[in-house]
């Protein structure tokens, strides 16, 4: 008999990568995905939340609940970081696609994740696709949420690489490095996937034009609104194709084995240049002073990916939508 699907919660600020992962995610047997939550990062909280009720009409899948997170950090700061210039003014590829019919539900995200946690102790996952407001909300309003959430598995990050926003910081963790700080340090089931991993996941041109001409649903839809995001890379990074940060996330959810991990104790900068930066200890040396990572959890942080079977996975799924 086939195993039972895993219980997942997207936290997703839709963005072009999002909207890939969430596709995944609905055509994935290993998983059920029992609700969107929303946050900033990609876009504002407002839009992502219309996203994200617009991606699951395309999917058909209005079944599924969206409850909207936090429009400020978890310190209420008001002044984000928005990267349109990677996903466009409407996070979806500048496509001016319609108003969604539906609407979220009432509760708010970290709302939704404690009541979803204590409905299935131990049995939900959540994917953190975005900064980590509505995660370390949960925390900070029910304590036993860390015990009772069964794994977050969170795309933030870049140990031992540079960042994507500066050469100290991840998008993710740059967008609330206090929240991150928090989830890190909480003794939650944690895995990190940072973009030292997500970097080794290319979707090609070529990959792209196989996916133009396969039937799949999910496939065109995506190569419409991915040309802006082909278009930022190329002009970024020089290169021919995109990274498929949040698809390679929600993938190591679904089946573990594409991915190796390391553990140790994650500590975030909150000030100054660095801040955002994740520095992870490797737990190899017993140090003699008293410092910030000691009697702190570990968390797993992910080391290497296998980006051929990522790849596959991803063209086979959304093709064959
Ligand atoms: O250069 C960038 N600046 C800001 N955000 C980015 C950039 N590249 C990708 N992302 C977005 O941030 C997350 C990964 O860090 C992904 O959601 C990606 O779409």
């Amino acid at each position: 008999m086939a195993a039972k699907p895993k219980k997942l919660i997207i936290d997703t600020d839709p963005g072009i990568d999002d909207a890939m992962a969430i596709f995944l995610a609905l055509r994935s047997p290993e998983v059920e995905v029992i609700g969107l939550t929303t946050i900033y990062g990609n876009v504002y909280t407002t839009l992502a939340t219309r996203n994200a009720l617009h991606l699951l009409e395309i999917a058909g899948r209005t079944d599924i609940p969206v409850a909207e997170g936090s429009h400020v950090t978890i310190t209420k700061g008001t002044k984000l970081r928005i990267a349109d210039f990677v996903h466009g003014a409407d996070g979806l590829g500048n496509q001016n696609f319609p108003p969604p019919n539906s609407k979220p539900i009432e509760q708010s995200a970290a709302d939704f994740l404690i009541e979803q946690a204590n409905l299935y102790p131990g049995e939900v996952t959540v994917v953190a696709l975005g900064p980590l407001t509505n995660i370390a909300l949960a925390i900070e309003q029910d304590p036993s949420f860390v015990k009772k959430i069964g794994q977050v598995v969170l795309l933030g990050g870049s140990f031992s690489v540079n960042g994507n926003v500066n050469p100290a910081a991840e998008a993710n963790i740059f967008g609330d490095p206090d929240a991150a700080d928090i989830v890190f340090t909480s003794g939650a089931d944690i895995l990190a996937v940072g973009i030292n991993v997500t970097h080794q996941v290319i979707l090609t041109d070529a990959d792209r034009d196989k996916l133009a001409q396969s039937g799949g649903k999910f496939a065109q839809y995506l190569c419409r609104i991915l040309e802006v995001y082909f278009a930022y890379h190329h002009e970024a990074y020089s290169m021919r194709g995109v990274y498929l940060h949040d698809p390679t996330a929600i993938l190591a959810a679904i089946n573990p084995s594409l991915i190796t991990y390391t553990e140790g104790v994650v500590r975030v900068q909150t000030t100054g240049i660095t801040r955002g930066l994740t520095i992870l200890y490797n737990m190899q040396k017993r140090y003699g002073e008293v410092s910030e990572w000691c009697d702190k959890p570990a968390v797993k942080v992910a080391v290497t990916v296998d980006a051929h079977a990522v790849i596959q996975l991803v063209m086979d799924r959304l093709m064959d939508s």
